[in-house]
């Protein structure tokens, strides 16, 4: 598709999903044919090509047998099909990050330790994740299931990933950053096994609209920069009948929300699990000099209950949320719902018509229909979709609730 039929093609897809949504609300419309609130033209992606600033690439067997294919993955488990491939024609994955990768392949074909790929077969060079930004800086990040090899042994061969990437044939990629994590599970966070700093600088920095942001490795940030400084504007303008009072950034990784928001706001609390991230974000607001927001480290279902309690109903707040695929857990929507001072919630989705429907249901649904939920239930006033994910079937969907 050309990319102006790729955003015609997603704009439908995000109105048959806000149709879906209405459905789910009034199961007594059965066909809803239109929607009750407008749904705002899609916002373009500025860089439609290599605008990826993050690339996951696995470790399997490649179409050749090869069980040292570093790439991504086709097919499924389920049905004996799985295969990896390289995908240096990907679109929308800069040339930078397919270098990396080919040199990883490169490595670990030569190491004399096989890679894993199912934990209970062994093996140990699992994926590589390759981080960048606007000024060409590079950040590595290899994963590797260290089984019963002992910390010398390891120390070996991270010995030997470090001079290949900054003496060998790996120097190529000009790695500002190479980070080793030991993961004996599929994914650990920081807290349960250590970022190693292998070579070079700690962390990546990145701009958007105006303000600097550090991200860890294990911080989350939009993956594309142009598209995310798009949203933040629709955000922004989406909130500008807030402005001056308390906002809530749930799910609030390295603070972009927050920090780009601040200036509207008086007060800015925002939530994240991540604790590096929690850590960035508040680098973040102190390396530009915002004085109004504080973050806080925890699972929001936890933390945004006891938080709540402490907030006045005669505060004017706003909402944002932007979880991931997970959606945002019960307790949650419970506790935004049952505050009598959120009469705009803005949900920021890049699968809404996943577990982000349940959240829908659950914001908007009559409070007697779930337990617990109490306070006025909420209705959508206006969706608006930013394409972040060019050459992909996904884009951001921004839907705002009322009451
Ligand atoms: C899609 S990102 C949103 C980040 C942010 N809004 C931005 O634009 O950079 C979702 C974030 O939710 C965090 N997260 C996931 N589950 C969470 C939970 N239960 N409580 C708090 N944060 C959570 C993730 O770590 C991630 O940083």
């Amino acid at each position: 598709m050309t990319y102006d039929e790729q955003l015609l093609w997603k704009q439908e897809k995000q109105r048959k999903i806000l149709l879906k949504m209405m459905k789910r609300l009034d199961p007594a419309d059965t066909f809803p044919s239109d929607l009750s609130f407008p749904l705002l033209p899609i916002v373009a992606s500025p860089v439609r090509d290599g605008y990826r600033n993050k690339s996951f690439f696995s470790v399997n067997r490649g179409v050749d047998g090869n069980q040292k294919t570093v790439g991504f993955l086709v097919g499924t488990e389920r049905q004996k099909n799985l295969i990896c491939v390289n995908g240096g024609h990907l679109l929308n994955m800069p040339s930078t990050h397919n270098v990396v990768a080919r040199c990883y392949e490169d490595f670990i074909r030569a190491s004399p330790l096989s890679s894993c790929i199912l934990f209970i077969d062994g093996g140990h060079w699992r994926e590589l994740v390759i981080r960048t930004n606007q000024s060409g800086h590079t950040m590595a990040i290899v994963y590797f299931h260290p089984q019963s090899l002992t910390p010398d042994e390891i120390g070996i061969h991270k010995t030997a990933l470090v001079e290949y990437f900054t003496q060998g044939p790996g120097s190529i990629c000009q790695l500002d950053s190479l980070y080793f994590q030991e993961t004996p599970m599929t994914r650990c966070s920081h807290k349960q096994s250590p970022y190693q700093l292998l070579h070079g600088q700690p962390h990546i920095y990145e701009e958007v609209l105006g303000f600097k942001f550090r991200i860890s490795p294990d911080s989350f940030f939009q993956v594309n920069q142009g598209a995310a400084e798009a949203l933040y504007r629709a955000i922004a303008e989406l909130n500008r009948d807030s402005v001056g009072g308390t906002l809530l950034d749930v799910c609030c990784g390295t603070g972009a929300v927050s920090i780009s928001l601040s200036r509207q706001m008086d007060r800015v609390i925002g939530i994240e699990l991540i604790e590096q991230a929690v850590e960035d974000a508040k680098y973040n607001a102190a390396l530009n000099g915002v004085h109004n927001c504080e973050f806080i480290a925890g699972k929001a279902e936890v933390v945004l209950p006891n938080l709540m309690s402490g907030l006045h109903s005669h505060d004017a707040l706003t909402a944002i949320v932007n979880p991931s695929r997970a959606g945002l857990h019960y307790r949650v929507v419970r506790a935004l719902r049952n505050h009598r001072g959120i009469k705009r919630l803005i949900y920021v989705s890049c699968k809404p018509d996943g577990e982000a429907m349940r959240n829908f249901y659950e914001l908007c649904c009559r409070s007697a229909l779930i337990k617990g939920v109490t306070g006025k239930a909420f209705r959508p006033t206006v969706a608006v979709p930013v394409d972040l994910f060019p050459h992909t079937s996904d884009c951001e969907l921004v839907i705002v609730f009322e009451r």
